[in-house]
């Protein structure tokens, strides 16, 4: 692969706070371009489910395997979900980019921080997905109907936590997802044809508070 294809294929980072508009942006960009993306196949210790198929669905392996690949650092990063470890290896993300493709990374800032921290050969190029404003993410939130009172505090709280972060200047380029076709298109500009003069200025949160 030349260094100009291999540059193209820079794992992307795609980070924001919840109800921000990531999943509705991907979505837009993974039907338009169904071939030009990757998905990281995540470890997993759980057991296949019938119709799962190994290395494809997940990397199935032991408790044991799993923790051996964390001491090792294998691991962007990894949870547990009702007793069974999940995570996205490194090796899986450099896998993508092996097979061709762009692999995007949904993930949250404390992920962005690990990868920055722990795994800096993966040179991502960081992309922050920023909403208008405070009240309009209050709103989405709301609209989108999946937030219990408790859960949509919890999510704006940390939403003032990642907009301090992105303002600390760690992405290399701000999307702001006001009008939905724009934004898009300042996306697809940026993760597709590699503009990033095209992205946006982080909007003025404090100006809110
Ligand atoms: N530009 C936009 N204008 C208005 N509403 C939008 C816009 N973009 C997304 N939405 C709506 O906002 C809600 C939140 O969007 P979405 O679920 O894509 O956010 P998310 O960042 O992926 O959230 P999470 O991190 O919690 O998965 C959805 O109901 C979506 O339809």
């Amino acid at each position: 692969m030349s260094s100009v294809a291999a540059s193209l294929l820079r794992p992307v980072v795609i980070c924001g706070p919840s109800g921000t508009g990531k999943s509705t942006l991907l979505k837009k960009l993974f039907n338009e371009f169904p071939d030009k993306f990757g998905f990281s196949i995540s470890h997993t210790t759980r057991a296949p489910r019938p119709g799962e198929e190994r290395g494809v669905s997940y990397h199935y392996v032991t408790r044991d395997d799993f923790l051996d690949l964390v001491r090792r650092d294998g691991f962007i990063e990894h949870a547990e979900f009702s007793g069974n470890l999940y995570g996205t290896s490194v090796q899986a993300v450099e896998d993508v980019k092996k097979g061709g493709k762009m692999c995007i990374l949904d993930i949250d800032t404390q992920g962005v921080k690990l990868i920055k921290a722990n795994h800096p050969h993966l040179d991502p190029l960081y992309v922050f997905i920023s909403p208008p404003s405070l009240s309009s993410l209050k709103a989405r939130l709301t609209g989108r109907g999946t937030e219990s009172e408790s859960s949509l505090a919890e999510r704006l709280g940390a939403a003032v936590g990642e907009l301090e972060y992105a303002k600390s200047g760690a992405f290399d380029v701000v999307v702001v997802n006001d009008e939905l076709e724009r934004a898009y298109d300042v996306l697809r500009r940026v993760v597709v044809d590699r503009e990033v003069g095209a992205g946006d200025r982080l909007p003025d949160f404090a100006a809110e508070q």
